[in-house]
């Protein structure tokens, strides 16, 4: 069975290619994504980020088919895109954060950007503060928060409009060993209702956070799999680097 037609899968590309000029960053990968926490690694420039903006519609592909929630999205018209779009919830690596716009003003903002109805908004986006423990720091202005605070209104923001599919890219980077913890909590969290993606290069987010796994090098499909399986290929010591170690070589090791 292709994974793009898998039942399951919330989203799903099937034989993408992405090129960028004469570069090719996606070379016919096909992955599905069903509920759950799945983790993309690969070395740097190994594709992540691009398969992260065709799932979030931002980018298309050169060939192949996106199917997002039901719709596929590269061949339908701009209805479906839109429509889609309203249901996912995008953390790039970094976001305008609109210095001048408090906390509770920018997830606000998101709502609407999500067609979230009005009566609804605010309660909602005080919620999704909450549940990032940013409840306190609702009215201070983004231009003051510090790159940890910036980072949880920016998980905030993704989960407002309770979406079915979470796409995070490098979503721990710049936060502290605590706030890592508590972040892998919140994404376990979100990944209990809805298909998480989540790019990342750190092992321990991988290991406390992901359901399963799919590795890429050089814009292909090295792996994937479970965690446990991951963790089951030859190497050193069972853990995550020595799986992923054994799939990508040692000029690979960004873990
Ligand atoms: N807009 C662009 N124009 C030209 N080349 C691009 C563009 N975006 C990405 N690339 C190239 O495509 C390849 C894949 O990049 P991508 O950002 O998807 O990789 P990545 O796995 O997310 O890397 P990283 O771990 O460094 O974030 C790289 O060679 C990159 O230089």
């Amino acid at each position: 069975m292709s994974l793009g037609n898998d039942p399951a899968a919330v989203a799903a590309v099937e034989q993408v290619t992405v090129r960028y000029g004469s570069l090719t960053a996606l070379d016919g990968v096909s992955l599905g994504f069903p509920t759950g926490v799945t983790g993309l690694l690969g070395p740097n420039g190994a594709g992540k980020s691009t398969l992260l903006s065709l799932l979030s519609t931002a980018n298309r592909p050169d060939e192949g088919t996106v199917t997002l929630l039901g719709e596929t999205v590269g061949a339908g018209g701009r209805r479906a895109v839109r429509s889609v779009r309203e249901r996912i919830g995008v953390l790039p690596q970094s976001f305008g954060h609109y210095p001048r716009f408090t906390a509770l003003e920018f997830v606000e903002y998101a709502a609407w950007l999500r067609k979230v109805p009005s009566r609804e908004r605010r309660d909602r986006a005080r919620e999704a503060l909450r549940q990032v423990a940013m409840e306190k720091h609702a009215g201070r202005r983004m231009g003051d928060l510090s790159g940890g605070m910036l980072r949880r209104v920016g998980i905030a923001q993704a989960m407002v409009n309770r979406p079915a599919l979470v796409l995070l890219d490098e979503p721990t980077v710049g936060l502290d060993p605590a706030q890592r913890v508590g972040f892998r909590d919140l994404i376990k969290g979100l990944g209990e209702h809805s298909a998480v993606v989540m790019s990342t290069h750190l092992a321990e987010d991988v290991a406390h956070t992901c359901d399963r796994i799919s590795v890429l090098l050089e814009g292909r499909v090295r792996f994937t799999g479970t965690l446990a399986e991951l963790c089951a290929l030859p190497g050193e010591d069972g853990t995550v680097e020595s799986g992923y170690l054994h799939l990508v070589g040692p000029e690979g090791a960004v873990l």
